[in-house]
């Protein structure tokens, strides 16, 4: 079930979290396992403190005992684990159908070490069919929504609700992205958009489970 696998990843995951570390905690139902399970090792002893990339992850983590620390004071974080919606051998993801990509980017940028959890469901040959999710600048709606048509997305649609920064999801759907860095550059500048979810440089390493085994990926091997 995809949900054990998201728990035995994230348990995985914890394998690289050390006493005195600032953790970064991402957003999503597998993190909702990672805090968990890393609420439980704080109670037994183990002294980290997390700054989280989501209001949401930010109480779940207060509610397990972490200590949780404002990142607007924060400039280096030790450690990142955060979910994913598709990564591929290459370490890719596409990440926000939670809609904290923009907070996760900053959070991963800051971090020494990201890795991400995930169930088998998330792993592909190439990343591209999932949405991908850019946080907007409500101003710039659709303006944005025409630059990323023009770009190749195939539909995009705006999200109900907005993000914790007060701004707006546009879901571009591409279908097939051929060059991922090409895309990530178009996008980035493109006034309006503030954010998007092409983790292309971020993710150090993956903890995958699949029908209950789990697979360390890192850059460079399958
Ligand atoms: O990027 C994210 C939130 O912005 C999530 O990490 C991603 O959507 C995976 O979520 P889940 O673990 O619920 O499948």
């Amino acid at each position: 079930m995809a949900d054990d696998d998201k728990r035995l990843a994230a348990e995985a995951a914890l394998d690289e979290v050390r006493d005195g570390m600032l953790v970064g905690l991402g957003t999503g139902s597998t993190v909702a396992f990672l805090i968990a399970a890393l609420g439980e090792r704080v109670r037994a002893g183990l002294r980290i403190e997390a700054v989280a990339t989501s209001i949401a992850s930010a109480r779940a983590a207060e509610g397990q005992g972490i200590i949780v620390r404002d990142f607007a004071g924060v400039s280096l974080v030790d450690l990142t684990i955060d979910g994913a919606d598709e990564v591929d051998a290459r370490l890719y993801a596409i990440k926000g159908a939670g809609g904290a990509m923009l907070r996760e980017k900053v959070v991963a940028a800051a971090s020494d070490r990201m890795v991400v959890i995930a169930d088998g469901t998330k792993r592909v040959d190439a990343i591209g069919a999932a949405k991908l999710p850019v946080e907007v600048l409500p101003f710039a709606r659709s303006f944005v929504t025409a630059r990323l048509e023009a770009l190749g997305a195939a539909a995009v649609a705006v999200r109900e609700g907005g993000t914790d920064n007060g701004n707006l999801i546009l879901d571009a759907r591409f279908g097939r992205i051929d060059d991922p860095r090409a895309l990530a550059a178009a996008i980035d500048a493109v006034p309006g958009a503030l954010g998007h979810g092409l983790f292309l440089d971020e993710v150090d390493a993956a903890y995958v489970a699949d029908a209950g085994v789990v697979t360390r990926m890192t850059r460079g091997a399958d």
